[in-house]
């Protein structure tokens, strides 16, 4: 059975039931796991000896919170890690993972100059997941920018920021990143993607996975992400 891509409505379905009571979930697991698959996946295919300065660009939501996590795990894996996050979110959760960040002394920052930008081997898209709509917002609409224009490498966490959730890349909006690490399961617009793909997320219940159909694939051993870049995938 081939992989499922989900709509946005399905996607925040699933995650209302993993975090409702009969989920049992709490957000600060599910956000560790995913920065943390997302940190290892990062290894397989960027070496922090030839890779080792990452710009780890974090939005207002969860997507911006797996940032904050995957950002610390970089820096345990060997990295030179750097914060980009303009818009602070004002919660506990939120003010915690920053502590733990500027504790390793991960520089963070809120303004994107040059070097803010340019002084990195590798950019982390943990810009917006599966809740952004629309067109992109001030203050984000800069960064989005400048990852249109960038040539360096850029690792999209769940979503490809600025594309739509189910269409990709409509209007030429966004850009695209030569690697997406899909949470839970790939959305739709990962149709679209062409370059190095991984799942990660490896906390979905059996029960949950059969009701919504997700057919999932193995994950190797210990490892916290497969690698699905040839999974079965019919191009729209
Ligand atoms: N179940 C899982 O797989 C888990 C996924 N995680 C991650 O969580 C995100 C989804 O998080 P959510 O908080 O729902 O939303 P986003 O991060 O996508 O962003 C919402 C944030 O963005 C603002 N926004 C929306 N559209 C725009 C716009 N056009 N311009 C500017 N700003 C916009 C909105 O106001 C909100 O503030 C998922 O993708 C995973 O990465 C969990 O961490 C673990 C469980
Ligand atoms: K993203």
């Amino acid at each position: 059975m081939a992989l499922k891509f989900l709509t946005q409505r399905i996607a925040q379905t699933i995650d209302e039931e993993l975090f409702s009571s009969s989920g049992g979930f709490s957000v600060d697991q599910l956000m560790e796991l995913a920065g943390l698959s997302v940190a290892q996946a990062i290894t397989r295919v960027y070496d922090n000896s030839k890779y080792p300065r990452a710009l780890i660009c974090c939005g207002p939501g969860n997507n911006g919170g797996d940032g904050l996590v995957a950002a610390r795990h970089l820096f345990h894996f060997g990295y030179k890690p750097n914060i980009y996050y303009p818009k602070p979110t004002k919660k506990e959760l939120y003010e915690r993972l920053v502590i733990q960040c500027q504790n390793l002394k991960i520089p963070i920052t809120a303004e994107l100059s040059d070097s803010t930008f340019n002084d990195n081997d590798l950019i982390i898209d943990a810009i917006f997941g599966f809740s952004f709509s629309g067109e992109v917002r001030q203050p984000f609409d800069q960064v989005i920018r400048r990852l249109k224009g960038t040539k360096l490498p850029i690792v999209s966490v769940d979503i490809p920021s600025a594309w739509d959730v189910e269409k990709g890349n409509i209007d030429n909006r966004g850009f695209t990143p030569s690697m997406l690490i899909s949470l839970t399961a790939p959305k739709l617009c990962a149709k679209h993607f062409n370059g190095k793909h991984f799942l990660g997320g490896r906390f979905v219940p059996p029960e949950l996975e059969r009701k919504f159909e997700l057919n999932l694939p193995s994950y190797p051993g210990t490892d916290q992400v497969v690698d699905i870049t040839n999974a079965p995938n019919e191009k729209l």
